[in-house]
């Protein structure tokens, strides 16, 4: 054979041989039944079955391989998205799954972010919320059946938290009945929207709307955007891919301008703002209706949260239950790095957390549902509850999830730095979720806004009923009561764990309320000492969302006691529970003992009850990361593979690194070998 075309390497088939023999034995050692926790979290068996019937189909098709994904230029990657798009749309047709349910499930399984993300997660969600009847007859057929493909273009160059900023102008012609789209500024270029970039036929597109040169703020377009013949831009507009950036490399986050773009009058979305065929202007009946894309999009990101979690943690302990370092005395097997306290301190409290926020997800998504069912009967009432809620859960949770996913990484040693691993990419693709859909600093200003506020009118109005999760704001006497949770057992108790939570959000909230007050007295007006408390604020939303997740948690386990859940698997989860309760506590200790709730006769139990539940919490590891029943190809990591057979599947893999296609190096003949073979 030439020793340049060939690799000399073992063909390797291994990756496919008996399981590792560590996994197999904790897996039988499980203290719950997997598969019913696992029916848990998918909504029951027969719910489970199918997801596993369609990520069983997705992971043996290969089109939706993805091994060779790091081999790939940005291109390459592009297209590939757009091969499984086409082939995504095949399998619809092929196995009958028209139901929306049933495609985010196939998109789920597909695990990939697709050019039609933002189609179906925000494009046609928006012509649903804010079309009126006429105009989803119109557009939803064609959206639905692709014959159209949108996304949502909001954010510009200059402007992206500050909606109000957008420089982007509507201007109303009322001789022609049209709207002229028109980008003023270099600013104005909408700049970031996915699939605008080279996929997009059409866009939402959020733009000032002027009539008679009276401004009547921002409101959303339905604009073509390239031909449906050839897919040419069409007249007056300039659109492209705005370049390489951290990962993403599949999706064409685009740019656009528009030069004096006309538009018929009726593509402007108009199910609660009007424009008439004269001009008159019909105000919204709530200011911020145009925005609830994106709390939709915001509370459809919290529900992500813990599987993209749950996926880090699952390589993570995985591979730290396969991988061996140092005997504890000489003479002995070396131990599963699991066994080290330190890596349970790290991986334990994130499993726990995507548990806590899979709980977080469901109560999101039952708010968001009674939230539309009020919108539709024109109740706007929920709208600031669930706008302040679901911000300041975003920010909370992909916070938390980076960070995790991260530590996840650093505890695979050195493995984890390869990208067979699958967690850089878990990391880079997952991180913009804290400023995409709201940068998420911006995001807990609102929430803590509306705390604030809200705690403000408490105080002014003893006897006040706040709404269920911020009804502590009411009880200022909270603020004198002391936690006393003087042993390890009384910290497994929810109640003591909840006030804890809690008067550290009602002291975090009194403290930002009486600083404002205090800067408002040194004669700042109310704007400049919202500035002046602006980190403090932050604090506030963090802390009031981990009270929301908590309590949810809480409540989700009573609720499963009542239903009848087996006690193996309630004892699990009111485990995973206390962790992330003291956990949590124990990360931000400062807060509670700063103004004296804890002292050291309280954090002693504190940090022994936490290593308890480390402990109490390693024979089960294995189980309960297999319980989230991801298939190989959704993790994508060598390092997570369901039989541990971790080495001969990293072996493998390497082999497809395209520098080993030859045995000699590319370039060796230029640089290589002039100084190798040079005269000394
Ligand atoms: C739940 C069910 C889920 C089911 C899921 C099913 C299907 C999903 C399908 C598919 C998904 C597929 C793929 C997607 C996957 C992953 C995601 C991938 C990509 C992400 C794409 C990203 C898109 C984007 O980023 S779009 C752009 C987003 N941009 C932003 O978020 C901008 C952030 N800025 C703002 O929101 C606002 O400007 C502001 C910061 C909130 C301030 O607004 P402003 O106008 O300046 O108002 P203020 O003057 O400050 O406030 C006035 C008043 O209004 C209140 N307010 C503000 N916003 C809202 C709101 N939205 N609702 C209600 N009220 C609001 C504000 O609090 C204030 O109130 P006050 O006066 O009482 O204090
Ligand atoms: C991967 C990705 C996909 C995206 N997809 C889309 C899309 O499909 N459609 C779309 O329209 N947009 C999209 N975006 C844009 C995204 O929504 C914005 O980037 C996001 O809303 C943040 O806005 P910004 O970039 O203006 O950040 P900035 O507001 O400029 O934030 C920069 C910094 O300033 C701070 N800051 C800002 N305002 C304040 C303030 N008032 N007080 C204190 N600090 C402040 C922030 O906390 C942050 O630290 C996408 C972005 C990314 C990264």
């Amino acid at each position: 054979m030439s020793s340049s075309s060939k690799p000399n390497l073992p063909v390797t088939n291994a990756v496919n041989g008996p399981p590792n023999a560590d996994l197999v034995r904790e897996r039988g050692a499980a203290s719950f039944p997997v598969r019913d926790l696992t029916y848990l979290v998918y909504g029951g068996q027969e719910r489970t079955e199918h997801l596993e019937r369609i990520a069983n189909m997705v992971a043996s098709d290969p089109v939706f391989r993805k091994t060779d994904r790091f081999f790939l230029s940005r291109t390459e990657q592009y297209r590939r998205s757009l091969e499984k798009v086409r082939h995504y749309k095949e399998l619809i047709a092929k196995h009958n799954l028209h139901s929306e349910l049933d495609q985010q499930d196939l998109r789920q399984a597909i695990d990939e972010d697709l050019p039609i993300g933002l189609h179906v997660g925000m494009f046609i969600p928006t012509i649903v919320g804010q079309g009126t009847d006429e105009q989803q007859k119109k557009w939803l057929p064609l959206a639905r059946a692709y014959k159209i493909i949108g996304t949502y273009a909001q954010t510009e160059l200059g402007h992206g938290s500050f909606i109000r900023g957008l420089e982007t102008v509507a201007t109303y012609d009322k001789s022609t009945q049209e709207f002229v789209l028109n980008s003023p500024t270099l600013t104005a270029t909408k700049w970031w929207p996915g699939a605008l970039g080279k996929t997009s036929t059409h866009c939402v597109v959020f733009a000032r709307l002027v009539i008679s040169d009276r401004e009547c703020g921002v409101h959303p377009f339905m604009v073509q955007l390239r031909s449906l013949e050839n897919h040419e831009p069409l007249k007056g507009i300039t659109v492209g891919d705005i370049g390489p950036k951290f990962a993403y490399e599949t999706m064409d986050n685009g740019f656009l301008r528009f030069d004096h773009v006309r538009i018929p009058r009726d593509h402007m979305l108009m199910r609660f703002a009007q424009v008439a065929a004269d001009g008159t202007y019909s105000t919204p009946p709530h200011s911020k209706v145009s925005y609830a894309t994106m709390v939709f999009m915001r509370a459809y990101i919290i529900g992500t949260a813990s599987s993209t979690l749950a996926k880090a943690v699952t390589i993570a302990v995985r591979y730290s239950c396969v991988r061996k370092q140092f005997p504890l005395r000489s003479g002995e097997p070396e131990q599963q790095i699991l066994n080290y306290q330190n890596q349970q301190a790290a991986l334990f409290p994130l499993l726990a957390t995507a548990y806590a926020f899979h709980f977080t997800g469901n109560y999101i998504r039952q708010m968001y549902s009674d939230f539309v069912r009020g919108m539709r009967a024109q109740d706007f009432s929920v709208l600031p509850e669930m706008h302040a809620t679901s911000a300041g859960l975003k920010s909370l949770t992909t916070w938390i999830a980076s960070a995790g996913i991260e530590t996840c990484r650093a505890s695979c040693g050195g493995h984890g730095y390869s990208k067979l691993s699958g967690l850089p990419s878990l990391y880079a693709n997952y991180i913009p979720a804290c400023t995409y859909e709201g940068d998420n600093t911006v995001m807990c200003f609102q929430l803590a806004r509306y705390l604030l506020k809200l705690y403000g009118k408490a105080q002014a109005k003893p006897g006040l009923r706040l709404p269920g999760n911020v009804s502590y704001l009411e009880k200022s006497t909270l603020l004198d009561e002391r936690c006393d949770a003087s042993t390890e057992e009384l910290w497994l108790d929810p109640a003591r764990q909840l006030h804890a939570y809690r008067n550290r959000a009602l002291r975090l909230v009194a403290n930002c309320a009486n600083r404002l007050v205090a800067e408002m007295q040194k004669g700042k007006d109310e704007v400049l000492a919202v500035e002046a408390i602006k980190s403090d604020m932050v604090k506030v939303a963090k802390a009031h969302s981990y009270y929301v997740v908590l309590n949810n948690f809480v409540n989700a386990i009573e609720q499963l006691r009542a239903s009848g859940t087996s006690t193996p698997i309630l004892r699990v989860l009111k485990t995973l529970c206390d962790l992330f309760a003291l956990h949590f506590i124990q990360a931000d200790l400062g807060d509670f003992l700063e103004y004296g709730y804890l002292s050291s006769l309280h954090t002693e139990p504190l940090h022994a009850q936490i290593r308890r539940l480390l402990e109490a919490i390693r024979p089960d590891a294995v189980a309960l990361v297999d319980a989230f029943n991801f298939t190989d190809h959704a993790l994508g990591s060598a390092l997570g593979v369901h039989n541990g057979r971790v080495y001969e599947t990293l072996f493998e893999w390497a082999q497809q690194e395209p520098l080993n296609k030859t045995q000699v190096a590319p370039g060796y003949h230029e640089y290589i070998k002039p100084f190798l073979l040079a005269k000394m």
